[in-house]
């Protein structure tokens, strides 16, 4: 077999620990899927559509910790680039790769299908690069191997997306062999003058502090310093909170964690924690107006030690040059050792069971899933009042929550669960997500009965856009409602092998108007392992968590600020 430029690729992702790929065909793509198809070292996923690949494959990199998503060039692409923007929000890296044009129309005056008609083909790279840490565009094989090395290299220490741009007539042109994987991982270097002012600053800041409170954001995650974070508030003894968008990523099983603080949303007892200590480490924070609950709800300044990515801010002197996890592991091991101290306590959510027959309500779906997740499940919360229903739950040990709280794109989570139940099918994935968001996304469902892949999807009508209605109502927060269980049967058409015969799993759908369905349709769907069930909950449209209501209020105020004079 003559090695290809597409082997190079497919080689690579396989070096770096990609099991699959996903992909949309397209007339400028297929030549470079018969390559990954050939190397054989990644399964090739198929996805209903170019938007719902990128999500997919930004779900397996939240798994996986990389993904890869294949399209044909600018009407592909262009979708995906939705995806891509989301997975540079979640710091996530996924790479884009798209088929493009002939190397010979290059120049030629050609205008080629799919393009926006002129002869310049440049726009799809220079749309991508807003979005992305580095785009390439292979039209040579002599340098194919250097573009997807420090493509894939940038991706990788960047933890954000890249792209890729082949040459339909390149992707099976002959190429070197890919040399070891190791010079594609490049960690952060350390500034060890900066290390050792940061942390001198940081010992003295604790010594002057009597109540000490740590407080985790979504970018531990991507910095790889979770256990670093444990070892750091075993040392330090104090109460540990998260923010929303880092639920589980300190377990909720660990006696010094206190909640989840989101300002007047907090969970119960916890805001009073955070705004109560006189010093608060920040480790990976991403306040954004949502975050902060419309810039009124800020943990920042003098009585704090902020920890970003690359960078330390205490005392009002900020310290570059220093990856987190180096940070905080240093900080681990010279902090002064203090018994876990922490006393105060927050309130766990607890819910009373509703009657069986009564009509099902928030809480009750609430406490039913909550009762549902183990240590082995990975819950995908969609943007909408599933965030706030996901925030206030009680996780086991090993429970992971995985929402998009930056990026915030309605629909995300259906292919981003199917992304993520490809790579670790190992782990249980349940999906909460509103009728709004399901409506855009929708047709994903339909691989997760093809792959077999038993998702279950709490799909939560509430008839409409409530967040939105909370927010600013009007008439454009109401939508034509589906009949959701029923359109599993249309999903269920099998999928047509050569031989004609309809292989693939089946979806199952099913209602719940009460407690006693839902708990019957949850039975039922923990037995249902040949694709996803998804189980409609009917609430009633005002029914929805205070947090929402309160929170709502708060950004619609942000929201409406006039303008500075
Ligand atoms: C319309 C919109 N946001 C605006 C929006 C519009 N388009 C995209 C792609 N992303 C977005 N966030 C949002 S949050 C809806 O309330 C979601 O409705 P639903 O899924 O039904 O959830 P809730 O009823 O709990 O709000
Ligand atoms: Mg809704």
């Amino acid at each position: 077999m003559t090695f290809t430029v597409g082997h190079y690729l497919a080689e690579r992702l396989t070096q770096i620990g990609l099991k699959h790929h996903f992909a949309v065909a397209g007339d400028y793509n297929l030549v470079l899927l018969d390559q990954l198809i050939e190397h054989g070292g990644t399964q090739q996923i198929y996805s209903c559509n170019e938007l719902n690949c990128s999500f997919s494959a930004e779900g397996y990199a939240r798994s996986n910790g990389a993904a890869c998503a294949i399209v044909t060039f600018s009407v592909g692409a262009i979708s995906a680039m939705n995806g891509i923007g989301g997975a540079y929000a979640e710091n996530l890296p996924v790479i884009l790769v798209s088929g493009a044009p002939n190397t010979n129309d290059h120049g030629s005056g050609h205008v080629l299908h799919h393009t926006i008609g002129l002869t310049d083909y440049s726009y799809q790279r220079e749309m991508v690069r807003h979005v992305t840490v580095a785009a390439e565009i292979i039209v040579s094989a002599e340098n194919a191997p250097a573009q997807i090395d420090h493509v894939i290299r940038t991706a990788l220490r960047e933890k954000k997306p890249a792209y890729l741009e082949i040459a339909c007539n390149i992707a099976g042109a002959p190429c070197v062999k890919p040399g070891p994987i190791s010079t594609l991982f490049s960690s952060q270097p350390v500034d060890d003058t900066s290390l050792n002012a940061a942390l001198e600053a940081s010992l003295s800041f604790l010594e002057k502090r009597e109540k000490v409170v740590i407080l985790i954001g979504n970018k531990l995650k991507s910095a790889g310093a979770l256990k670093e974070a444990v070892a750091l508030a075993e040392r330090l003894g104090c109460a540990v909170t998260v923010m929303s968008a880092a639920k589980s990523l300190f377990s909720e099983a660990h006696p010094q964690f206190r909640g989840v603080y989101w300002g007047e949303v907090s969970s119960e007892g916890t805001e009073k924690i955070v705004e109560g200590a006189d010093g608060v480490i920040t480790l990976g924070p991403v306040w954004n107006d949502y975050a902060s609950v419309g810039w009124r709800k800020l943990v920042r300044g003098e009585n704090v030690i902020e920890v970003n990515p690359e960078s330390v801010t205490v005392d009002n002197q900020q310290f570059a040059g220093i990856p987190l996890k180096a940070f905080v592991s240093a900080l681990a091991e010279k902090a002064p050792s203090k018994p876990a101290s922490a006393t105060d306590a927050y309130k766990p959510l607890s819910i009373a069971p509703a009657a069986p027959d009564a009509k099902l309500t928030n809480d009750e779906l609430t406490r039913q899933i909550n009762g549902l997740i183990d240590g082995n499940t990975t819950l995908f919360a969609e943007t909408g009042d599933s965030w706030f229903n996901a925030t206030r739950m009680n996780l086991p040990d090993g429970t992971r929550v995985e929402s998009e709280m930056q990026w915030g794109h309605i629909g995300w989570s259906v292919p981003s669960v199917f992304g993520s139940a490809v790579a670790a099918p190992e782990r249980r994935h349940v999906l909460m997500v509103g009728d709004g968001s399901f409506q855009l996304t929708a047709q994903e469902v339909a691989q997760m009965i093809r792959y077999e892949v038993p998702v279950i999807i709490f799909l939560i009508n509430n008839y409409g856009y409530v967040i939105e209605i909370k927010i600013h109502d009007g008439p454009y927060n109401y939508i034509q409602n589906w009949n959701y269980a029923k359109l599993m049967e249309a999903f269920n058409g099998g999928t047509g092998a050569e031989d004609g015969s309809l292989r693939g799993g089946q979806a199952l759908g099913l209602t719940a108007s009460t407690g006693a369905e839902l708990k019957a349709a949850i039975k039922e769907a923990q037995k249902h392992t040949r694709g996803p069930t998804l189980i409609e909950c009917r609430l009633d449209r005002a029914d929805c968590t205070k947090e929402l209501v309160e929170w709502g209020k708060q950004v619609a105020k942000a929201n409406s600020r006039k303008p500075q004079a």
